[in-house]
């Protein structure tokens, strides 16, 4: 079983799969070029150079913001017998829906306030509105998941156990 979350920066795409991860969820973990963020944690991807990146056998890949992102037949073969999670972008999701006919695309909402609430407030006003920005553009897909959970503030428990249910009934229809 694969679930595949999608949906704009803030959205709590991360830590919703950390908390599912505590109901036995197993989170993918992509391969990408670009540089580990100060602070992020090492197994947040398999950073990796571009050469590596090349000779990896993916099963979806994009260029996003001058790096690659792409995950792994390796990665995806674990959802084969294991109840999986991963964070894609809209195209990613497209190319894993093509080929993974089990995938459950979900897309997180949250309102565009509390969004821009949820930025760290060390951004300023520029920056801000470039990523309101693209918080719309991303948001378009949304009418093409195949779910849509709400995460509003303070909602975390109630995103999560909305997924674990998905993933139970898409479990019993396959
Ligand atoms: N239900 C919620 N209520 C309040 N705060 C939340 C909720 N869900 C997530 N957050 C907070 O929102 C912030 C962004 O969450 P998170 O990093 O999980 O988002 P994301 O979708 O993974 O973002 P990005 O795409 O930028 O990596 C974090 O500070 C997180 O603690
Ligand atoms: N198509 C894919 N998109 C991916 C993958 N791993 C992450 N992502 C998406 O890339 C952007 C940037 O991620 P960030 O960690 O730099 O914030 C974001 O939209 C992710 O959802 C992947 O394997 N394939």
């Amino acid at each position: 079983m694969l679930i595949v979350l999608l949906g704009p920066t803030g959205s709590g795409k991360s830590t919703i799969e950390k908390k599912i991860g505590q109901s036995g969820i197993h989170r993918l973990r992509s391969h990408t070029t670009r540089l580990r963020k100060p602070g992020e944690s090492e197994d947040a991807y398999y950073f990796v150079k571009k050469e590596e990146f090349k000779k990896v056998d993916l099963v979806e890949s994009v260029l996003y913001k001058n790096s690659f992102f792409g995950l792994s037949r390796e990665e995806v073969e674990i959802a084969e017998t294991k109840d999986c999670v991963v964070t894609l972008d809209w195209n990613g999701a497209q190319q894993i829906k093509h080929r993974i006919p089990f995938a459950v695309t979900i897309f997180i909402d949250c309102p565009m306030y509390q969004l821009e609430k949820r930025l760290p407030i060390e951004i300023d006003s520029e920056k801000r509105k470039k990523i309101m920005e693209q918080v719309v553009l991303d948001s378009k897909c949304a009418a093409n998941c195949d779910y849509i959970v709400r995460n509003y503030d303070g909602q975390l428990d109630e995103a999560c156990a909305q997924i674990l249910e998905i993933c139970r009934q898409s479990k019993k229809s396959d």
